[in-house]
This record gives structure tokens, C-alpha cells and sequence, in this order.
């Protein structure tokens, strides 16, 4: 079932939690609402399900509006970050809820639904725990029943509130996968919430980037992290380094280094900053003349293939450190120990204007 959202707004008192917002998700999807804290993704959300209505706009299932539908009807299927499962039932009795509650006419037979808890139980791959109450079981295997009893009643669209986030790290990975092969076997439309960028750009197939109420990029994994829309967005998905400086003619100049930046080809003089991802950072051996910003080594932390190297700016800025991130063997090679001066320069940069951050006004 595809989604539609239309110009939707919501405003508690006086602040406004959703600002018109519009989104299509096609059928079959599996989209990530990512964004800090308070920027509106539960909300959004809740309006999906109906839990919530908008003081403006609609959404539409299949081109339908659904405001007047309520929300037992939408055929929408839940999980929330804390287990919502029933305490007194065991495993199998949570997976049959959904069905055992519809009314009568249409509701399967005892046989029908024992066969089909067993199915979502096995598709959840934990068959083997169905005769167990749910203070018997992990925090991961509670998400995951919680998961299986959502799609009991065979939900249109499936909606995802941080269904990851009381979880520790490393079961958190786990279950993302899990939760990417299982959609991959469904193929129901779902929409998690998350604020973790890795959890959005592994699990999804388009990631929506959502900053104070509005939504400022979508795309594919890809796309939000290669081509990220605004500064928020460079800023939100990853580690990133900034330079200030002016651009003219599609040239950025910081201090004594120029880089090309022709996304403000347009700009004459213009106060600008330029975004490096600490990978694209590239830092050799000091050599004076030799193009590049000058920057001491204040500490280097080499922990597997990867050394994370911390450096202070020898002008302009001295109070930020920039971050370089290059693998070991190559930093190895460089034979720098902490305090040396160092040469850093962009392998890659994104440059936008400083007075505004609305990626339209950058050209
Ligand atoms: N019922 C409510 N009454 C008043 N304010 C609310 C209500 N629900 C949400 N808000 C406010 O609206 C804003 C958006 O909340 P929302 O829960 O959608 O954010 P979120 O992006 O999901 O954040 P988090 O990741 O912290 O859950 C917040 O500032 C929140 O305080």
C-alpha cells in the first residue's frame, strides 16, 4: 500500500511539531524517519497511524484520505521502543492476540491461528520459545514477538517507533539486519523512526532527514550521504569537518587553500563553508610551500585498520581540532608522531554559502 503525505502540520500550544510536510512512500517501501530528538518523526508517525490527527493537511493509503478512518481500520501494524507484550500470556498467546480479538465473523479458526502464530514464529525464528512468558525472554526476542505479533493481522503498512532503541549496540545490529532480510521476504510498506544515522543508511531503502518540523532531504542511503541537501544534513549523518571561508567564481578560498566548489558558482565574495567528511581528509608530511593547510598532530588514536588522527589548525580557527580518518598502514607510513606539523587538504568538500542554509538559495 503506497502512502501519501499532504502538506500535514501539527502544532501543540504554541509550538509547531510538524511544518508542512509532504511525502510519497511507495508501496512495498521500507523508509527511515531519522532526525534528532523533538524534530517531529513520533508525531509524524502517530498521524500515520491514527493516532494522532493533523491540524492541516492528509495522508492518503492508496489514494485514499484516511482522516475519517479510524485507526482500528487502517490496517496498520505497530512496534514501539518499549515491549508492549502482554505480561500474563505467554509467547504464543501475544502472536494470536490480534486474531483471537477480531470479531467473530471474522475471525480464523483455533486451528488457523495456531498455524499461523507457529508460521510467525518460525519466520521471527524463535519457534522454540513460543510457550514462554515475556519476562522469560531478552530484550531482543521481545522486539522481535513484538514484530511478529504486529504482522498477525497482516498489516497494509507497518509502522516502527526506535523499535531498537532500549537495546545495546551490538543486538541493535543484529536485529537491523534481521529486520532488512525480513522485509526483503514481506515486502510490507514500513516506516521506522529512528535518530541513529547508522541504523537509517544500513536498514532503509530511502532514508528522510527530518530537522525541526520539516523534512529536509530524502533519498536513498546513498544520496543523503553522498550528496547530503544542507549543512544540517552534512552535519547529522556523520563525523564532519568545517572551514570558513569566502567563495568567488566557483573557487572557496580558506586561508592560504583554494578548492573548487562549483555548487556556489554563482557567488561573489560570499562568506562560505565547506563540509570534509574526516575521511576524505587527506594529510601528508610537512613540506613549506607545498599547497595545504599546516596543521599540528595533537594525538592519534590507532585502533585496528584505522587511525583517527586529531589535529589543530596552525591559522584561522585554532580552537577547532579537525579530525582525519586513513588506514593504518598508511598512517604508519608517514612516520609522524604527536606534535608534528602536518599538511591537510580536501580529497572531497561540499561547499555552501553562510547566509542561509536553504539548499534551493545555493546555486
Ligand atoms: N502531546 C504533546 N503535547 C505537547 N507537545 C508535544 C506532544 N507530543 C509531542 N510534543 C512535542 O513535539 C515535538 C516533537 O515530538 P516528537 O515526539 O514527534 O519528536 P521525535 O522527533 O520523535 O523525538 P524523540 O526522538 O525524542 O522521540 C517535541 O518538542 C515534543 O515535546
Amino acid at each position: 500500500m503506497s502512502i501519501e503525505i499532504r502538506h500535514v502540520t501539527k502544532q501543540f500550544g504554541s509550538f509547531r511539531a510538524l511544518n508542512d510536510v509532504s511525502l510519497d512512500i511507495e508501496s512495498g517501501e521500507l523508509v527511515a524517519l531519522l532526525g534528532p530528538s523533538g524534530c517531529g518523526k513520533t508525531t509524524l508517525l502517530r498521524i500515520i497511524a491514527g493516532l494522532e490527527s493533523a491540524d492541516t493537511g492528509s495522508i492518503l493509503f492508496s489514494g485514499e484520505d484516511t482522516t475519517e478512518v479510524h485507526v482500528r481500520d487502517r490496517q496498520v501494524g505497530f512496534v514501539f521502543q518499549h515491549y508492549a507484550l502482554f505480561r500474563h500470556m505467554t509467547v504464543a498467546e501475544n502472536v494470536a492476540f490480534g486474531l483471537r480479538v477480531k470479531p467473530r465473523s471474522q475471525r480464523p479458526s483455533d486451528a488457523q491461528i495456531k498455524a499461523k502464530v507457529t508460521d510467525l514464529l518460525k519466520l521471527v525464528q524463535l519457534d522454540w520459545l513460543a510457550d514462554r512468558y515475556p519476562s522469560q525472554l531478552s530484550g531482543g526476542q521481545r522486539q522481535r514477538i513484538a514484530l511478529a505479533r504486529a504482522l498477525a493481522v497482516e498489516p497494509k503498512v507497518l509502522l516502527l517507533d526506535e523499535p531498537f532503541g532500549a537495546l545495546d549496540a551490538k543486538v541493535r545490529k543484529e536485529l537491523r539486519r534481521w529486520l532488512r532480510r525480513l522485509h526483503d521476504e514481506l515486502h510490507v510498506t514500513s516506516i521506522f523512526v529512528t535518530h541513529d544515522q547508522e541504523e537509517a543508511l544500513e536498514v532503509a531503502d530511502r532514508v528522510v532527514v527530518m530537522n525541526k518540523g520539516q523534512i529536509e532531504q530524502v533519498g536513498t542511503p546513498q544520496q543523503v550521504w553522498e550528496q547530503p541537501a544542507s549543512p544540517f544534513v552534512y552535519g547529522f549523518l556523520g563525523d564532519v569537518n568545517l572551514f570558513r571561508g569566502r567563495a568567488s567564481d566557483g573557487q572557496m578560498q580558506v586561508g592560504d587553500w583554494q578548492l573548487a566548489a562549483p555548487e556556489v558558482a554563482g557567488a561573489l565574495g560570499a562568506d562560505a563553508m565547506a563540509f570534509v567528511r574526516p575521511s576524505d581528509l587527506v594529510v601528508s608530511r610537512y613540506v613549506a610551500g607545498a599547497p595545504g593547510l599546516a596543521a599540528r598532530l595533537d594525538r592519534a588514536l590507532v585502533v585496528g585498520p584505522i587511525a583517527r588522527l586529531e589535529l589543530v589548525p596552525a591559522e584561522g580557527d585554532t580552537t577547532q581540532l579537525l579530525e582525519a580518518h586513513l588506514g593504518a598502514e598508511e598512517y604508519r607510513a608517514l612516520q609522524l608522531k604527536e606534535g608534528d606539523t602536518v599538511l591537510v587538504s580536501p580529497r572531497k568538500a561540499r561547499v555552501f554559502l553562510e547566509t542561509t542554509d536553504d539548499p534551493a538559495a545555493m546555486i
